[in-house]
């Protein structure tokens, strides 16, 4: 087994070959896929959650990295790419829209998180907004419409559960703790457009530290239709998230 150079990504710097551009999104399985939209897609690492490929992108080096469910392991791929020079993130993942007027399908650009994760809380106080970077979101949002892509742009809600904080009661026992019972309700009023998991950490995590940060998402469930998601729409905002970070990723670059 080669050296690592850092904890848990099994990569070192010069696997990296002076990349400072990483598109994270959460699923393991989606790294390859989205390295194989770009030139010269190479696999690099895989350990525990967090699977890792380097292909290229404008002329430069761009690294694909899973950061598995959640803030913890979020913290770390983000902790350890910075270590390796990653100076810019961007995360694309999937999430359940919240507002009966997003559809299925289209994608999400988060510009702020509401924190309700605890990882967040380890870099600032709550105090601190989980804010995105105006120029990762412009890019973002501009891949999306180059695009053809459906795209509804603010607030999302970041939950360090998939179930209570996102207020599920769909679940084994059907309990949902007092904070959280009537919380959707409470973020549809205030135009929150959407439940995931990541963005309170890393976009907190980020603007404290001098990272660039950003977040799009394929809708694959809205929560006042649907509580499943049909495997069909899912891989298709899947698609489209990932053509999208892919394109954000070529502007960014350029
Ligand atoms: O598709 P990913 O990037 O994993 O994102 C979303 O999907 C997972 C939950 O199913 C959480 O990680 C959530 O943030
Ligand atoms: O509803 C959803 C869908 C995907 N990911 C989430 O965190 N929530």
């Amino acid at each position: 087994m080669s050296a690592s150079d850092v904890f848990h990504l099994g990569l070192t710097h010069s696997d990296l070959r002076g990349a400072t551009l990483a598109i994270i999104p959460g699923d393991p399985q989606r790294v390859e896929k989205i390295a194989r939209l770009m030139a010269d897609p190479v696999h690099l690492a895989t350990h525990r959650e967090f699977t890792s490929w380097r292909a290229g992108l404008a002329g430069k080096t761009v690294i694909v990295c899973s950061t598995g469910i959640g803030g913890p392991s979020t913290s770390i791929a983000v902790e350890e790419l910075a270590q390796l020079g990653i100076r810019t993130f961007l995360r694309v993942g999937t999430t359940g829209a919240i507002q009966p007027n997003i559809p299925v399908g289209d994608v999400l650009v988060t510009t702020a998180a509401v924190r309700l994760d605890g990882a967040s809380l380890h870099f600032a106080p709550m105090e601190f907004p989980a804010v995105a970077d105006f120029g990762c979101t412009t890019a973002l949002v501009a891949a999306a419409r180059h695009l053809g892509t459906g795209v509804h742009i603010g607030v999302t809600a970041s939950s360090d559960t998939f179930y209570p904080g996102q207020e599920r009661y769909d679940t084994f026992s059907g309990r949902v703790v007092n904070r959280f019972k009537g919380s959707m309700r409470e973020w549809q009023d205030m135009g929150v457009m959407n439940y995931e998991m990541e963005s309170a950490t890393l976009l907190t995590m980020c603007a404290v530290q001098g990272l660039r940060a950003g977040m799009v998402a394929g809708v694959i469930v809205n929560r006042t239709q649907q509580e499943i998601p049909d495997a069909l729409t899912m891989k298709q905002a899947e698609s489209a998230a990932a053509g999208i970070v892919v394109e954000a990723a070529r502007l960014l670059l350029a």
